[in-house]
């Protein structure tokens, strides 16, 4: 199988603007659980951002809220000086989502799966659709692909053809949900290689929700590390390599002790 490099494709500037992300005392309730507590974050245009944290803190319910997909209980979200949770919103700024399990349409071709959304929105006449499409392709190194169905592909391809159908419409805001979830070192290494090559030529700005260390600290350009719905911890990179706040090292290299009292609850859970 072939695997793209950063050497390997080379992507067409899509559209000159980009934006950043204003993040303005963001709380968020669900019934009466608080997720989010007053968060304040501002991703600055072209940049990628890396928001770590452990599992249930927080970071996809924050993701949401910058794709308009959830109501602030209070505070605000704006994309460029755009309300994220105006409907508008969508009609002004390019956004696209990779979301965790790369949510393709399993009864559609590959290229049918890119196609569909400049279909629907009639962005263009099928000449152009077929364009984009092949052009998305051949940056993910996806041609061979073209008449595949989802099922018959590997799960790192998934992630790609995910990529390459948030890359169809042009986005000028591109956020990820996991994009390396599930994945072998090497398909993650290249995921996060393409992430950072597709930021590099087209200036997108990128939010990452990721638990890929690695990733976040080889292609990042800030990470925020969120805990119990706080932004916990928030630097470039080289700041979270030797980390001193006990919790943040735990969180990035936890310890396993196997003499721990849990271990031992969970082995009679299983009994
Ligand atoms: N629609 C919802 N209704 C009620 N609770 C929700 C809803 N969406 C998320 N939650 C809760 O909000 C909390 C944070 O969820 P979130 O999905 O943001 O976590 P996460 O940090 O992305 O976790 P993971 O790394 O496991 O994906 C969890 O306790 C979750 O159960």
């Amino acid at each position: 199988m072939s695997t793209p490099s950063a050497s390997s494709f080379t992507a067409t500037p899509f559209i000159g603007k980009t934006f950043g992300v204003t993040v303005k005392g963001l709380t968020k309730q669900f019934g009466r659980s608080t997720v989010l507590r007053d968060i304040n974050l501002e991703v600055r245009p072209g940049e990628i951002f890396c928001l770590m944290g452990p599992s249930g803190s927080g970071k996809s319910v924050l993701l949401k809220h910058i794709a308009g997909l959830e109501r602030a209980t209070s505070g605000e979200v704006r994309i460029g000086e755009h309300d994220a949770s105006d409907p508008d919103t969508r009609d002004k700024v390019h956004l696209a989502l990779v979301f965790q399990a790369g949510a393709l349409f399993n009864s559609l071709s590959v290229y049918d799966n890119l196609a569909l959304y400049p279909r629907e929105h009639r962005l263009c006449d099928e000449a152009g659709i077929r364009e984009r499409v092949m052009n998305a392709l051949s940056i993910l190194s996806l041609e061979k692909a073209v008449k595949k169905f989802p099922s018959e592909l590997s799960g790192g391809m998934k992630k790609r053809v995910a990529i390459a159908r948030a890359l169809v419409m042009e986005p000028q805001l591109l956020l990820y949900d996991e994009p390396t979830s599930e994945l072998d070192p090497v398909m993650s290494a290249t995921i996060s290689e393409i992430i950072a090559t597709l930021r590099e030529q087209t200036a997108v700005t990128s939010i990452v929700v990721t638990h890929d260390r690695s990733l976040a600290l080889s292609i990042a350009d800030r990470i925020g590390i969120i805990m119990d719905g706080r932004i916990r911890a928030l630097g470039v990179p080289d700041d979270f390599r030797h980390p001193t706040d006990p919790d943040i090292a735990n969180f990035l290299s936890p310890v396993i002790d196997l003499k721990n009292p849990r271990f031992k609850q969970l082995e009679n859970s299983h009994e």
